[in-house]
């Protein structure tokens, strides 16, 4: 997995590799330019005139050591210093006096049109506080341009901690994040602002946290290495049994992809428990399951169907009536297995919120912020400002695992705090939560652990949502292209 980090867990591995290691700050800064520089060659900026517009922090060095190097390249390479010649870091100064030694141009202003690139080296992870007076023009007059905007490190304005916008930002075409990604590269709306971000390495490696790691993991294909393993004489009990309890009366749907998604993320046999009037559909959508339906299903069905089950997964249109009700405190208090809780059966614990302490089977919880702000009691906003800080602190408190689903989902245990990057907004289309259920419970089924089993499911299933959008396109995309791309997905681990 990758370390996504905030602010101050960069400043501490800078810290580390200047201090304890004593590798020059100024060598660091030389090899952010270098890789800056390659990276925009790479990224075909048109460099025939440049402008770097550097505050006085690092990340203005970083742009003053861009611009020598473009200089020395025989580039056109401007220089607008918006600073506070005050507060130069110790480094920056001394990076723009080489840039005068070289007797560069500085300008003083932005003339509209004249550039073909702008490099934004105005804050860096440094940035502490709200944008504002000239320093908000400058933004303003850079987003004006028509120059496409390198950002170095991550774009003027953003912060790094969580990704808002701290008064205004700039925005970049694309970003060189340097030594690792911040959390603000990847949440919205930093992510946004980045453009296509790329992670240069500078020689700050992790070895700079000294076994003291950032808190935040995004998976990475690494999460390959962890699906279970596939014995060659292993047979469809070997892989494991899956029990999807989902679908009600006009919900058949829910059933079906859910339980589908089980079935082709590995599992030998997937068993789906529904009401009788979903019988026929599904047999005929879903012949491979094992079917188990009654108009009203007893609690001796429903605890024979948990105990042949190494997994189960209950909720996705599930309805939220009596008999659902009665389903779920059932399976809550009887299973013995890893419980993957979703949809219905979550807006039901949010009427009943002390019945997560019924049994001592591990729970996956996979709410959208809807169903959070009712299982939480938190509002939207809040859970929008810090939805990293309360999954966790949910997860701790219930002691459940939490998938917060949306754009950048967060899994957590309420130590282990990971965020999603794959995905797209294609898959916000009805059903596709009800497929991840599917994924994550066929996981379990297989034995994974169930921390693991939630980061991969999540990652797997968003991974299934790019190449959706890739083959479909995310305005035509359905869920049912999310079970149509998996085998493909898990193939290419
Ligand atoms: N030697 C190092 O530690 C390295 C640092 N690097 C660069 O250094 C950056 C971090 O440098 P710094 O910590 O100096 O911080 P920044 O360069 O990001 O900015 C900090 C400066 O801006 C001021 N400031 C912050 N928010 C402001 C606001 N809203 N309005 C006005 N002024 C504001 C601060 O008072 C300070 O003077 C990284 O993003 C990276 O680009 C790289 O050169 C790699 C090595
Ligand atoms: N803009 C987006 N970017 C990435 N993933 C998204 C986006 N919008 C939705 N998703 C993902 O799609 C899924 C939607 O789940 P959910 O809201 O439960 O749908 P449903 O209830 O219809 O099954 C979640 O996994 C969520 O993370
Ligand atoms: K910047």
């Amino acid at each position: 997995m990758e370390y996504l980090v905030s602010a101050e867990e960069m400043r501490r591995a800078d810290h580390c590799v200047i201090e304890e290691y004593g590798v020059p700050s100024l060598v660091l800064m030389e090899r952010a330019a270098l890789a800056s520089v390659e990276l925009m060659e790479r990224e075909g900026f048109d460099l025939s005139r440049v402008l770097v517009v550097s505050g006085s922090g690092n990340n203005g060095g970083d742009g003053f050591a861009m611009a020598r190097i473009l200089y020395l390249k025989g580039i056109e390479a401007e220089l607008w210093f918006v600073g506070n010649p005050d507060h130069l870091s110790k480094e920056a100064a001394l990076q723009k006096k080489i840039c005068e030694n070289y007797g560069m141009k500085f300008v003083r202003n932005l003339p509209a049109g004249e550039y073909t690139t702008i490099v934004d080296a105005v804050f860096g992870s440094g940035l502490s506080r709200e944008v504002k007076g000239s320093y908000r023009e400058v933004i303003e007059s850079i987003n004006r341009h028509p120059a496409k905007v390198f950002a170095v490190d991550i774009p003027s304005g953003i912060s790094s901690d969580d990704g808002s916008v701290q008064g205004t930002a700039v925005r970049a075409a694309v970003t060189g994040a340097l030594a690792f990604r911040k959390l603000g590269h990847v949440l919205y709306p930093g992510t946004e602002y980045a453009g296509r971000t790329f992670l240069l390495d500078i020689g700050i490696t992790k070895e700079g946290f000294k076994g003291q790691f950032p808190r935040v993991q995004a998976p990475d294909r690494g999460i390959f290495s962890l699906l279970p393993t596939r014995k060659a004489f292993g047979n469809k009990g070997t892989f494991g049994k899956a029990c999807l309890m989902a679908g009600s009366r006009n919900m058949a749907g829910a059933a079906y992809l859910s339980g589908k998604a089980a079935a082709i993320t590995g599992t030998g046999l997937v068993r789906v428990v529904t009401e009788g009037c979903n019988r026929e559909i599904l047999q005929t959508l879903f012949p491979e399951a094992v079917l188990t339906t009654e108009e009203m299903l007893s609690e001796e069905t429903l605890v024979n169907a948990l105990s042949w089950a190494d997994a189960a997964g209950i909720g996705p249109g599930l309805s939220t009536g009596e008999a659902a009700e009665k389903e779920l405190a059932c399976v809550l208090t009887q299973a013995k297995i890893p419980l993957v809780l979703d949809a219905d059966a979550l807006n039901i614990l949010s009427k009943h919120p002390d019945w997560l302490k019924k049994g001592d089977t591990p729970k996956i919880l996979t709410p959208h912020m809807g169903e959070m702000v009712r299982l939480s009691g938190h509002s939207m906003e809040e859970l929008k400002q810090k939805p990293l800080e309360l999954a966790a602190a949910y997860a701790k408190e219930h002691e459940v695992i939490l998938v917060l689903k949306d754009a950048r989902t967060v899994v957590t245990d309420g130590e282990r705090i990971v965020l999603n990057t794959t995905g797209n907004n294609g898959m916000a289309t009805g059903g596709s939560g009800d497929v991840l259920t599917g994924i994550i419970t066929g996981l379990l089924a297989q034995g994974m652990a169930p921390f693991e089993a939630a980061v991969s499911g999540v990652y797997l299933h968003g991974l299934a949502g790019d190449r959706a959008a890739e083959n479909t396109g995310v305005r035509g995309m359905l869920s049912t292209d999310l079970l149509k791309e998996l085998p493909g997905v898990l193939k290419e681990g």
